[in-house]
């Protein structure tokens, strides 16, 4: 069974994954990771995120090890991923990757923007995982303080703001509710809320 989950920054897709992967012991993959990878890839190597070449050179050299990366969870390279996943060179570049990991024979669990839509168009189970951009933003300035890195709620709401708009403006793979994903709103609900209105989506499908 493969679940694909997308949404918006800081919506709760990776919590949500990780928690469906344990339980239906599937791998899980938050693709996030691999745009974020290709980027700091670039600025390691004092090259321009702009420049599409070294890009896509960049997410075809990408090494699974590479993944690790504690730097890659900072919101710098959040916003630096959202300019070269805006190239459709480097999208083409890991959708291989996204699909190998897909076609696991048991599944896999894979969270993103265009999982639903592009990756894996053929998933058993499609979820959009969203929140009010106000509650999205309290939720990553609460992250990123408890990890130490002191930014603004202002500073931490207009760059999902901004990030969001890039991600759903750009023509290649943009961010949209697949047509038949079910949406899960978190505005209002904690991650163990999340997690049951998720199962009741997968376990449903079981039973139908
Ligand atoms: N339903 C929820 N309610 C409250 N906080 C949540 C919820 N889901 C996730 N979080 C927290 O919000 C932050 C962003 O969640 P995360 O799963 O990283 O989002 P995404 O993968 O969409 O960027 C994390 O600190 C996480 O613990
Ligand atoms: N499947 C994906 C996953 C991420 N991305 C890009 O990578 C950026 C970082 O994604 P992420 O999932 O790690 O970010 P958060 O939602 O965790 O803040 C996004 O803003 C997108 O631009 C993408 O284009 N497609």
């Amino acid at each position: 069974m493969v679940i694909a989950i997308d949404g918006p920054a800081a919506s709760g897709k990776g919590t949500l994954a990780k928690r469906l992967a344990e339980h239906y012991r599937l791998p899980h993959l938050d693709t996030g990771l691999l745009y974020r990878a290709v980027a700091l890839t670039l600025l390691d190597a004092g090259q321009d995120l702009a420049d599409a070449d070294a890009a896509a050179a960049a997410a075809r050299g990408l090494e699974a090890g590479f993944l690790a990366d504690p730097r890659l969870r900072g919101s710098a390279m959040g916003e630096a991923a959202s300019i070269v996943s805006a190239q459709g060179a480097v999208r083409a570049a890991l959708l291989d990757w996204q699909r190998r990991f897909a076609g696991a024979a048991e599944g896999a669990v894979l969270d993103g923007r265009d999982i639903g839509t592009v990756v894996c168009p053929d998933a058993a189970v499609k979820l959009f995982v969203t929140a009010s951009a106000e509650e999205r933003a309290r939720r990553r300035h609460r992250e990123l303080d408890g990890r130490g890195e002191a930014v603004a709620y202002e500073a931490v709401l207009s760059d999902i703001l901004r990030r969001d708009a890039r991600d759903a403006d750009r023509a290649a793979a943009p961010l949209r509710v697949a047509e038949d994903a079910v949406v899960i709103d978190t505005t209002t609900l904690d991650a163990d809320a999340a997690f049951r209105a998720a199962t009741d989506v997968v376990d449903g499908r079981d039973r139908a």
